[in-house]
């Protein structure tokens, strides 16, 4: 029961017997983290070396790409060490074809560094959904602040063409929208350093995903760059060279999230080791969600657990860790009462249109699900004996996948589809789901 590869079309989940009990589950390195952590080690002057990166489909893309550039990284512990000769911010390649799967921190990140850092013509391009993921907004501000960006199909979606003249981007004064996805802002905070003149960027709209910003800004200071911001509204960019750092990437928060839900949905315990309320990703607050739904949360030196317990309903606003929205969901099936996820419509961009995916899959346990413009009701069974397995559809979203993986907690019979599209962010997924699955039935021979 090892599967993860997308030949095997799908996979049908015994159902936990046990609860996990005090377990601990280890998660991979930060997606977020690790892309944010490879594209600026590749313009920075001097080695730098990553350390518990994440070896996924995703992170393979940005590295693929840095090598298509010209910039060297070397893996080592199983793609968890990554040793980065950085180009001190002039891509080696002047002209490259960069493919860029699904990846949006990927292709958003290189585009606008191929225009800080590069020359061109450099074409990004994706998968069948990459080329229906917004890119418009990042175009229209790169190309206010010197670059020659476009949409090649004249979409305003991928594939995207960048070049600059010699010698590179300008700077200067641009708008950039903030409500379809915070990857545009963070792309322009990490490559505008590198731009000839100083650089003011205003966000338009109500910026989405707030947390990652945060993060790029943690980043760049690691890499030794610090940019001033007031309110996530206006940020002011000098003129900087990154330099050379270590750089251990935590956990993936997002990736947790499945284990802690685990917890709730099963009345068990998971501790999920390396992380805590310090940390840069914005996704460890998905706990307190839990919390409010009932649920035990536990944080030590050793990590945060969650422990279950009676469950119900929420109003909540996922705006700022819409990652965890299928996570929430699929909880929420196992709740009294309705939940409410709001303001999430931008998760509507994502590797699926994720609120109408997850209404027609929680309608196959027999919860009555609401799609909403801006997130979801969801309104479960009055009695849990009413839910029932059903085969899921994944729609080659690596978070459908582990979320409705959670539902065989308490079900019999559940059945995933492509169960491989976890490659994502998670290769080892249904490995550490399972082990876990086999310590908590042990625990209790
Ligand atoms: O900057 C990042 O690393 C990310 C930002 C978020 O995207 P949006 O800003 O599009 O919500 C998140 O969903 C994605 O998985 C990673
Ligand atoms: C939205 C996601 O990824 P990205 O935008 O980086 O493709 C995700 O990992 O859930």
């Amino acid at each position: 029961m090892s599967e993860t590869s997308s030949q095997v079309a799908t996979r049908l989940l015994p159902r936990w017997t046990q609860p996990p009990r005090d377990l601990e589950a280890r998660v991979p390195g930060s997606k977020s983290l690790t892309n944010r952590a490879l594209i600026l080690a590749a313009v920075a002057r001097g080695r730098s070396v990553l350390t518990g990166a994440l070896d996924s489909d995703d992170t393979r893309v940005m590295r693929r790409a840095l090598d298509r550039l010209g910039v060297s990284v070397r893996a080592a512990d199983g793609g968890s060490t990554l040793t980065v000769d950085g180009c001190s911010g002039r891509f080696p390649r002047e002209t490259a074809e960069l493919e860029c799967g699904n990846s949006g921190t990927s292709l958003r990140f290189l585009a606008a560094m191929l225009a800080a850092a590069g020359r061109g013509p450099y074409r990004l391009d994706g998968n069948p959904r990459m080329r229906q993921r917004p890119a418009a907004d990042l175009i229209q501000a790169l190309n206010g602040l010197g670059a020659f960006a476009s949409s090649e199909l004249g979409t305003g979606y991928p594939p995207l063409l960048i070049r600059v003249e010699e010698p590179g981007l300008d700077g200067g004064f641009a708008f950039v929208k903030g409500d379809v996805s915070s990857q545009f802002l963070s792309a322009l905070l990490m490559a505008l350093p590198l731009a000839k003149g100083p650089s003011s960027i205003e966000v338009e709209g109500d910026l989405v995903s707030k947390p990652y910003v945060t993060m790029t800004m943690k980043m760049m200071e690691h890499f030794g760059v610090i940019i001033s911001n007031r309110d996530f509204k206006r940020f002011n960019i000098r003129p900087s060279a990154y330099t050379a750092a270590h750089c251990a990437i935590e956990p993936d928060a997002s990736a947790a999230s499945y284990f802690w839900a685990l917890a709730a949905i099963s009345g068990g315990s998971v501790r999920v080791v390396g992380l805590d309320d310090a940390s840069v990703q914005g996704d460890v607050a998905f706990v307190q969600v839990l919390e409010h739904m009932g649920c035990r949360v536990d944080r030590n030196a050793r990590g945060i657990q969650v422990a279950g317990g009676p469950l119900r309903g929420v109003d909540v606003d996922m705006n700022a860790i819409s990652d965890t929205v299928m996570t929430l969901a699929v909880v929420a099936l196992f709740a009294e009462g309705p939940t409410r996820i709001r303001r999430v419509g931008h998760i509507r961009h994502k590797e699926t249109d994720r609120i109408a995916a997850l209404a027609t899959e929680l309608r196959k346990f027999g919860a009555e699900a609401i799609a909403h413009p801006d997130g979801l009701t969801i309104l479960p069974p009055s009695d849990p004996a009413q839910l029932v397995p059903a085969r899921v559809s994944t729609y080659d979203d690596h978070r459908m996948a582990m979320a409705f993986a959670l539902t065989s907690a308490r079900l019999e019979g559940v059945i995933i589809e492509d169960p491989g599209c976890v490659a994502k962010t998670y290769p080892g997924f249904w490995e550490d789901f399972e082990a876990l699955r086999l310590q908590a039935q042990a625990s209790r021979e």
